[in-house]
């Protein structure tokens, strides 16, 4: 759990932390795939239920971006974002990166670093044993909510405002928000005091359904438009927060549907993630295109979708250096990216994938919210919900924001990024058994 409390502003890591990270992502996808068919010949069956315009739907019905606050900085930063060499003036940069602007034209060929699919190595040990997938409640049933509530409706508390005032604080201290509590807390006294519930377990099922009904409309699983070819995702996030390791997982459940897919290591910043995305290409067979530490990210993302373009991959997945949502020219280059990908596909991004970790607490609104208006956020990813994560952050994103929150991170492995379920999540942290 020490990966929880990773810093929180960029620093260049130490060889050793750069090898360790390394091991840390092979170790993540110990099981080789089956030798697949080259990204081109790859299958690419939709899953049940896909349908090309649900994600266009889903997006139309996210707030605009406009309704949101748009800080001023941001916009104006956004039209002249810095580049790399300005960013980092003590990194040394190539002499002859393309220009952010010119990236279109003029992207050098011969400076990208393709790692070409190759055949996995057996190296993992055999086994017809399936991995046994954890289930939510197992993996979140250390959390804080899971703990205070539990505690509170096993000791069979009598139906009174002392239990709604517990109810509230322990809401509240695992990051509900006051706002999202109160509304929670007020409605139950209301109907408690209508005589509505017979005895604390129907209190306990009146707020799981409840917290189901904040949860279920932010509930939308990301789908991916066959034609748009390729269907490109942009992540995003803070440092820290899981970026690199959900492209991994994300890729990994791509692959596993026969979608042919190509990653961008546009995390030009950390050489550890340029490396962690390239180790994980070369294992399971997928082209990741990558020029290397402090190349210009734009410039990443553009020579990424020409190849996945050229090559009719199915998704493109672009990873991003992490960066704090006050740095107001770092995410000014997050627009940067969106506009310059635009040049070969003005729907792209057609996903932007906002990576926010389970454990940061209200911060994640402000997050968000800077996000939001510099790149437009279409999707969440909230990470690290497993262990001793508060999770009820949760609730606060769906309230505020109702961008669909498309996976949750409830554990390391591969198998642990899962299609976010708002009732598997609720009965998680809340099962109906306590109030038995
Ligand atoms: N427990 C747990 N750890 C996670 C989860 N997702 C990611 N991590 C861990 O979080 C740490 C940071 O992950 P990275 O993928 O390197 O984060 P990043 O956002 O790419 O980092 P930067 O490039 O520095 O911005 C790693 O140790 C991951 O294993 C999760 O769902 N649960």
């Amino acid at each position: 759990m020490v990966s929880f409390f990773r810093r929180k502003k960029p620093e260049k890591p130490t060889d050793a932390e750069t090898e360790r990270r390394i091991s840390e992502l092979a170790a993540a996808f110990p099981d080789p795939v089956a030798p697949s068919p080259r990204a081109e010949e790859a299958p690419s069956e939709a899953p049940a239920g896909a349908t090309p315009d649900a994600t266009q739907e889903a997006v139309a019905d996210l707030p605009p971006a406009d309704a949101l606050p748009v800080p001023e900085e941001i916009v104006a930063a956004a039209m002249d974002a810095e580049p790399l060499a300005e960013r980092y003036p003590d990194e040394p940069m190539a002499p002859d990166e393309p220009a952010p602007s010119a990236a279109p034209e003029s992207a050098a060929p011969e400076a990208v670093v393709p790692v070409e699919p190759v055949e996995p190595t057996p190296d993992a040990p055999a086994t017809d044993e399936p991995v046994r997938k954890a289930s939510w409640r197992e993996r979140l049933g250390g959390s804080a909510i899971a703990r205070s509530l539990g505690g509170l409706f096993s000791r069979n508390p009598r139906l009174d405002d002392d239990l709604l005032d517990e109810i509230e604080t322990a809401l509240i201290t695992a990051d509900v928000g006051v706002t999202a509590t109160t509304e929670l807390v007020e409605n139950l006294r209301k109907r408690m005091k209508a005589r509505e519930f017979a005895d604390a377990k129907a209190l306990l099922a009146a707020l799981r359904t409840d917290l189901v009904g904040l949860l279920r409309p932010v509930a939308v699983p990301l789908q991916i438009d066959r034609d748009a070819r390729p269907f490109v995702v942009l992540t995003v996030g803070v440092n820290g927060v899981g970026k690199t390791t959900t492209i991994g997982k994300l890729a990994k459940r791509y692959k596993d549907e026969g979608r042919p897919l190509m990653l961008a290591a546009g995390d030009t910043f950390r050489a550890a993630a340029v490396a962690q995305l390239q180790a994980w290409g070369e294992r399971n067979g997928v082209t990741v295109i990558a020029q290397g530490q402090n190349a210009d990210a734009a410039s990443v993302a553009f020579d990424a979708l020409q190849a996945a373009k050229a090559r009719g991959t199915e998704v493109l997945i672009a990873d991003t250096a992490g960066r704090l949502h006050t740095q107001q020219g770092l995410m000014a280059e997050l627009g940067k990216i969106k506009r310059v990908l635009q040049k070969l596909d003005a729907a792209a991004p057609h996903e932007v994938l906002m990576v926010i970790d389970g454990t940061t607490g209200q911060n994640a609104l402000s997050q968000l919210r800077q996000f939001h208006a510099a790149v437009g956020v279409t999707g969440l990813v909230v990470t690290k919900l497993d262990g001793t994560a508060k999770g009820g952050v949760v609730f606060a994103l769906a309230r505020e924001f109702g961008i669909p929150i498309r996976y949750a991170g409830i554990g390391e492995r591969p198998e642990d990024l899962r299609v976010f379920d708002a009732e598997a999540f609720v009965d998680a942290l809340l099962p109906e058994a306590l109030g038995a």
